[in-house]
């Protein structure tokens, strides 16, 4: 038995499922876990001594490849001054200020430690803004496991056949309307359906949990217009495309400004963070300028603010991003050219250093239900076919893969090599 395995059997013993969060384990894929002992840059090692190159990326955070030295320097420098105070601090001020920088359409920012806190946050504060209750969702988006946000959910709870969590009383899922994601039809006629009860619409606007699914033209202007039509407060979820496809983030790349983001992951270069924030007239309802309630006992810690300074410091390096881009580019384009050798239908998505893998015969894709009839045989033996020869994918259909700073030509000749023998044997 492997030490993965052994550890796995342990932890099933005091841990639900053997994990602290579900989409690490392999529900989706059938197998063990592989239990990571270290990471640096674009590979990771488990507790047997095997090494993977990376493309989950802690989920998104790592876009800088892991244990990247500034980060890792900014920490134990920070660490040596204290822990935590639960009083405020410069370098609050100076990531505020640097967030808002970047994504100008954040006037106020307010610091949180996880992505879900900013999206059930953000919601709350929407909320207390117009005084409605509903809120519209897409389908197979994921927000976080907030109960308004847990319905018709992606990612794990997609990936582990629960979408809507059991546990969100019928009466909060009742104010969270779901639309289809990339057709605005379905969300102008929830929007007149409930005229005057639509507090906000929530998306993200690249979708990387239902796998990645870019927007189509048009389809984030869409939602902007019936907002602004509606009275309702646009929420782009960023956490996951935030920094990620560029500095300015998705909103600057498709040039559409929402009333509130929310960021996460990126943000805090590997430490717990999150943030929501945007217009200055929305943001100022939040306690205590305002009287929508939010809090955190270790909201804008000291360690994450210095972590997150230097992951966000990176991005600003001239062209810093370009080599992701073309890294992702000459990967889903490799592996493309692979299936086809092979006759696996097959297609890519892909946005910046985000990208998503589908086993289809659909040429493009653009819409939730082609990823739920995808072929979830194939991508099962494709994920072990690959793991085993080193290469760590998300294990799930239902998630987007990540590229890091710290992929290389090496790693990429290792993705295409193993591809090659996998897709021969599909
Ligand atoms: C788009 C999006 N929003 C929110 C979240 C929730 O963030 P967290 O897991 O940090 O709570 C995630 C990922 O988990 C996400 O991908
Ligand atoms: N795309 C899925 C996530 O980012 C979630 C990570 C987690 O829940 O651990």
């Amino acid at each position: 038995m492997s030490k993965s395995e052994e550890l796995f059997n342990q932890a099933k013993e005091v841990i639900p499922g053997a994990v602290n969060s579900p989409v690490r384990a392999f529900n989706g894929v059938g197998g063990t876990p592989v239990f990571v002992e270290k990471a640096n840059g674009a590979y990771f090692t488990d507790v047997d001594g095997k090494d993977y190159v990376d493309y989950v990326g802690s989920w998104g955070p790592m876009i800088h490849g892991h244990n990247h030295s500034a980060i890792r320097e900014a920490v134990v420098k920070a660490s040596l001054n204290g822990l935590s105070f639960g009083a405020p601090t410069e370098i609050e001020l100076v990531m505020a200020r640097k967030v808002c920088e970047m994504i100008p359409s954040m006037d106020q920012v307010r610091m949180v430690s996880s992505g879900t806190e900013a999206t059930m946050s953000a919601i709350r504060l929407a909320r207390g803004y117009t005084g409605k209750d509903k809120l519209i969702k897409f389908e197979g988006c994921y927000h976080g496991h907030a109960d308004c946000l847990l319905v018709k959910a992606g990612s794990g709870a997609l990936t582990l056949g629960e979408p809507t969590s059991p546990g969100v009383p019928a009466d909060f899922a009742k104010h969270t309307l779901t639309a289809e994601f990339n057709n605005l039809d379905s969300v102008r006629e929830l929007l007149e359906a409930n005229p005057n009860d639509v507090a906000t619409i929530i998306v993200e606007p690249i979708a990387g949990n239902m796998n990645c699914i870019p927007p189509v033209a048009g389809f984030l202007e869409g939602l902007r217009t019936l907002c602004d039509e509606h009275g309702a407060v646009l929420i782009f979820d960023e956490v996951m495309c935030g920094f990620r496809v560029g500095p300015g983030s998705a909103q600057a790349l498709y040039n559409v400004e929402p009333d509130l983001t929310t960021l996460g992951k990126i943000l805090g270069g590997g430490m717990p963070v999150g943030a929501f924030g945007g217009k200055k007239a929305i943001m100022q309802h939040l306690a205590p300028a305002g009287p929508v309630y939010q809090a955190g006992t270790l909201s804008g810690n000291p360690i994450a603010m210095n972590a997150g300074l230097a992951s966000l410091n990176l991005l600003a390096i001239q062209n810093y991003l370009k080599p992701l881009y073309d890294y992702t580019e000459r990967l889903v384009r490799g592996l493309q050219e692979l299936a086809d050798k092979h006759k696996v239908p097959f297609t890519t998505n892909h946005v910046g250093s985000m990208f998503g893998l589908f086993f289809t015969e659909e040429k493009q894709v653009t819409r939730f239900s082609q990823v739920v009839n995808s072929n979830q045989e194939r991508f099962k033996q494709f994920f072990h076919g690959m793991l085993n020869a080193g290469i760590y994918l998300a294990p799930s259909a239902f998630e987007a893969g990540f590229v890091s700073a710290a992929h290389d030509d090496d790693t990429l000749e290792k993705t295409l090599t193993a591809a090659d023998s996998v897709f021969s044997e599909l």
